[in-house]
């Protein structure tokens, strides 16, 4: 059982909580003898400063033992004073019984007459309170008590530990307690108030207000109103508190109540340095319960009546009354009243952080663009808040428990461990959208972390479970992967929180989660009321109605096609895993009207492509844009809620809303950066790793006097336009690949070098033909069939391993090049490549010495081998096809650990046997689209 807080109050403090002023310590210096350490020495020696104290109590006074410290002696003479007094202050689980008595002494406490003057937030209450006129005056709503005065709720928490979950208890307590003291005159019938029996002596008063009536001017601040009836809307009120006005009166009076009395106020709501917090009526079913069962107590506050869903959904505690929601109050830093204009922004803004996707999209300033991502990238790429800080929030925002994360170490073993997973499955698992149940899934190496998720009510009961079968090589990964699953999972209920039970369900088994449907209903009761995220795929795709382009004529580009794209093609294009930066900003735009009202921007946006991390259409747009080119596209709304969380001017928003408009996005492309495979490939390496791999085929070019070459996978052609800068005996040379985008560019680049090379003055080059084909290299062309040497750089590790596999069988016995130069990365080396990365990184500390998190290089990598995997994968096939293999590689060395960065393998037919010859191409496949074509002899100069 619980017992709230442990006390760490010093013996001073508590000698302060019975007596405040009336506790005098004097301390004096005591001159102890000089220690003669140094017979002989002829320097008078000063012995050590010591102090004495002694303190006076009304009743009775100590004398402290001799210490070196002043603030020593004090405590001391405390400690002797308490043992007088029969207080054991290392008392720290008192009796409920002890926190009743103290309970009682602390009210007394915050009504003497020396506590008027102290620097309290309660304090700031009980003077105001004195300004209030008639039955009034000097009144405190009890409320404010049990708000402002954290000892009084921790010690309620000892007295009964159901408070935690039943707030209005601790009000109950109170005035029970107070009913007992004789200086305070308690009023329960229909108000809950405490005020002092005896007035403040006058000079009390005059010494402790003069702040208030010198320096308190009247105040304006905006607040939010909560009508308990859903049908009506949320809408700012403006709190007005005279200089000689105490602000729960004005606010009582806002919500139609007589005085402040009437008024209950809630602990801070959101960040707990603000002063938000809520206010609504004491309930007429209120019952004072003076028993003296303490912990049996009846809720005092008990709530009858029509719930106030929003304000109890912002509390996490029934509110059965209209509500205010207003950031005002006292603080322990100033006698000042605080405030600041609580928006109608705010209030949205509050309501989103509820939800997993909008904590994140607040952290990262980007409400309408952004979206929670799919999976965990490396720490360098991931913007916003991290999985597991957005899942404690969440518990916070929710009132449940600290979430446990259970981070299994397991042993290393050498044992290789299976990927059993289907290729939608993988993909679906890269993705994010969830990992496969059953087999133990490797990520490259064996790893040796993986790390369950629990969530528990604040009365423990557990709620959700995730034990993704996931390893990590890093505790960190383990955790925020599983973080981020259970987020994705309860993102998806609280975007639409009338999503099925059976969907719920399948989603979860998808994502290793466990939930309790009871306990996790009972959680988020009030969810489905309130969020009306549903509508937020609005965002995710569905461009315009055909008839509502119409209405919007002339405001309306066409639909997110590349014709929204203005400017040159400067070539910088984005590519899965890259990190993308963008100047954007969204306005709403009126129907028929050239009116805009910008509702989000930001100025450097930056996001890893293909990673769900922006809303669909922007990645949609993106993808087809090059650096420095901006575009510009229409959306419909998404849901009013969302608009108004990103909206600043909100009554100006709230107008546009109610005529016909959309959502205009202008983006300009700023800045694409490599994903840290090519970034580390050319900053690691000298020369950078991919002029190497290109400087090592050409060493076989060059050996086999090679004149056709296929490059399999050519990509954008860097292997193709590389050999155009060195002589060599090629004549003909192909590239292969799936990627339209990649080629067109590969052309581009070929066709102007070559058109170059025509000039015989500047051309070495023997090249007598060259083509780009797209197709898959899975898939069997017979007119590249025979060529002298086939390249396929840097491209298995992008298909699925069971597609790479098929890619081996059938290069080797249908293309059956006599040399085939396969490269793919060693995953053994990414510890240092990830080593070097962080430590240009601005990380923890203590994440750098740990082992280094092994993750693929690039986002888009399906599998990652080690020279094990790779060196069987290899001879298998070549024996299979009468190949030999060689292995070899770049960057790094043969002779050191861990080997190449990038592992080659060269593969040489062997020789036919007497009378076979090439396998015939008796089927004359044509399996793949020419794309471009060059040929000397067709091209002029
Ligand atoms: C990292 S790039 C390597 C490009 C080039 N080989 C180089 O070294 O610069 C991988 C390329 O493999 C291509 N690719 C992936 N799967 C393919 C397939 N089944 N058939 C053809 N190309 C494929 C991708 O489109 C991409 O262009
Ligand atoms: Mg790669």
């Amino acid at each position: 059982m619980e017992t709230g807080k442990k006390q760490t109050l010093t013996p001073k403090a508590i000698i302060h909580q019975r007596f405040g002023n009336n506790a005098l310590y004097k301390v004096e210096e005591v001159q102890e003898p000089p220690q003669i350490g140094c017979p002989g020495l002829a320097i008078l020696q000063k012995g050590p400063c010591l102090y004495r104290c002694s303190l006076e109590l009304p009743d009775f006074s100590v004398v402290s033992d001799i210490c070196k410290k002043k603030k020593d002696a004090e405590q001391s003479a405390a400690k002797m004073a308490l043992d007088k007094l029969g207080i054991n202050p290392s008392n720290d689980n008192p009796t409920p019984e002890e926190a009743w008595e103290d309970l009682i002494s602390r009210i007394k406490y915050l009504f003497s007459n020396e506590f008027l003057s102290a620097l309290h937030p309660l304090s700031g209450h009980l003077r105001a309170a004195l300004l209030r006129g008639g039955d009034l005056h000097g009144s405190v709503p009890v409320s404010v008590i049990a708000a402002c005065d954290g000892k009084l709720s921790n010690l309620c928490k000892i007295i009964n530990p159901k408070v935690e979950s039943n707030p209005g208890l601790v009000i109950s307590y109170i005035l029970n307690a107070a009913s007992r003291l004789a200086e305070v005159f308690v009023s329960s019938e229909g108000q809950l108030s405490i005020q002092k029996q005896n007035p403040y002596p006058p000079e009390i008063i005059e010494s402790s207000m003069t702040l208030e009536l010198d320096a308190q001017e009247s105040i304006w601040t905006e607040a939010i109103h909560i009508p308990c009836s859903l049908e009506k809307a949320v809408e700012p009120v403006i709190l007005h508190v005279p200089s000689n006005g105490y602000y729960m009166d004005v606010i009582a009076e806002k919500l139609g109540l007589p005085d402040a009395n009437k008024l209950l106020v809630s602990r801070t709501i959101g960040k707990s340095s603000s002063e938000t917090r809520l206010y609504f009526a004491v309930p007429n079913s209120y019952q004072l319960d003076l028993s003296s069962d303490l912990r049996n107590a009846k809720e005092a506050v008990s709530f009858e009546g029509p719930i106030n869903a929003r304000a109890s959904y912002f509390l996490g505690q029934d509110v059965c009354s209209d509500a205010i929601l207003a950031c005002i109050g006292y603080r322990w830093n100033s006698k000042e009243l605080f405030h600041e204009d609580f928006t109608l922004q705010s209030y949205y803004r509050m309501l989103l952080i509820k939800i997993p996707s909008g904590i994140y999209k607040v952290s990262r300033e980007a409400v309408l663009a952004s979206e929670l991502p799919l999976a965990f990238t490396t720490r360098a790429n991931w913007r916003g808040s991290f999985p597991k800080e957005i899942l404690c929030a969440f518990c916070r925002q929710h009132r449940l428990s600290e979430p446990v994360f259970a981070s299994l170490e397991l042993p290393r073993s050498n044992k290789k461990v299976k990927v059993s997973e289907s290729a939608e499955q993988q993909t679906a698992y890269l993705n994010g959208d969830c990992t496969v149940a059953g087999d133990q899934k490797s990520v490259g190496l064996e790893s040796n972390f993986s790390c369950e998720v629990r969530i528990y009510s604040k009365c423990h009961s557990l709620i959700l479970e995730c034990s993704p079968n996931v390893l990590y090589k890093k505790q960190n990964d383990a955790i925020q992967n599983a973080s981020l699953k259970v987020l994705s999972w309860l993102d998806a209920y609280f975007k639409d929180p009338d999503t099925p039970l059976e969907k719920l369900n399948h989603l979860a088994n998808g994502l290793n989660i466990r939930f309790d449907p009871q306990y996790f209903f009972k959680e988020f009761v009030l969810c489905p009321s309130l969020h009306k995220f549903q509508g937020s795929e609005a965002l995710g795709g569905n461009l315009l109605e055909p008839n509502c382009k119409n209405m919007l004529n002339g405001i309306i580009e066409d639909e997110v096609s590349s014709t929204n794209i203005k400017g040159p093609d400067s070539g910088i294009c984005p590519y899965n895993g890259s990190l993308i930066c963008l100047v954007y900003s969204v306005s709403l735009v009126k129907k028929g009207e050239l009116m805009k009202e910008l509702i989000e921007s930001n100025e450097e946006f930056e996001f890893e492509m293909g990673n769900g991390v922006v809303i669909p259409l922007i990645e949609t747009i993106v993808t087809q844009m090059s650096v420095g080119q901006s575009a510009c596209f229409i959306t419909e709304l998404p849901p009013q809620e969302l608009i108004l969380a990103a909206a600043r001017d909100s009554a100006q928003v709230l107008s546009l809303l109610s005529s016909s408009c959309c959502l205009e996005f202008s983006i300009v492309l700023l800045r694409v950066t490599e994903p840290p495979e090519d970034r580390m490939e050319q900053a690691l390496f000298s020369p950078p790793l991919s002029k190497q791999r290109v400087e090592y085929a050409l060493h076989h070019i060059k050996e086999s006097c090679a004149t056709s070459l296929v490059d399999f996978g050519c990509g954008s052609g860097s292997l193709l336009e590389s050999l155009l800068d060195y002589p060599s005996s090629l004549e003909t040379i192909v590239g292969i690949d799936i990627s339209q985008k990649s080629l067109a560019r590969a052309a581009k680049v070929l066709h102007s070098k070559l058109s170059m090379k025509l000039n015989p003055d500047v051309s070495g080059s023997t090249i007598k033909s060259a083509a780009l084909y797209d197709g898959s290299i899975t898939v069997f062309d017979s007119r590249f069939c025979g060529f002298d040497i086939g390249t396929c750089l840097e491209v298995i590790e992008h298909m699925e391993e069971d597609e790479a596999s098929q890619f081996g069988d059938i290069v080797l016995s249908s293309f059956w090049p006599r040399i085939l130069i396969v490269s793919t990365p060693n995953y053994e080396y990414n510890v240092i490549l990830q080593r070097s990365n962080l430590s240009k990184q601005e990380d923890e500390p203590e994440e750098k010495t740990q082992s280094q998190s092994c993750k693929f290089r690039n986002l888009d990598h399906k599998f990652e081998w080690t020279r094990e995997q790779f060196n069987n994968w290899a001879s298998e096939l070549a024996t299979r096809h009468n190949y030999s293999v060689e292995f070899s590689g770049v960057g790094g060395s043969a002779d050191l650990e861990p080997g190449f960065a990038s592992q080659i393998a060269v593969f040489r037919r062997g020789f036919l046997p007497e009378g076979e010859d090439l396998p015939k191409n008796t089927d004359p496949a044509c399996q793949y689209k020419a794309i471009w074509e060059w040929n000397r002899l067709n091209t002029a100069l």
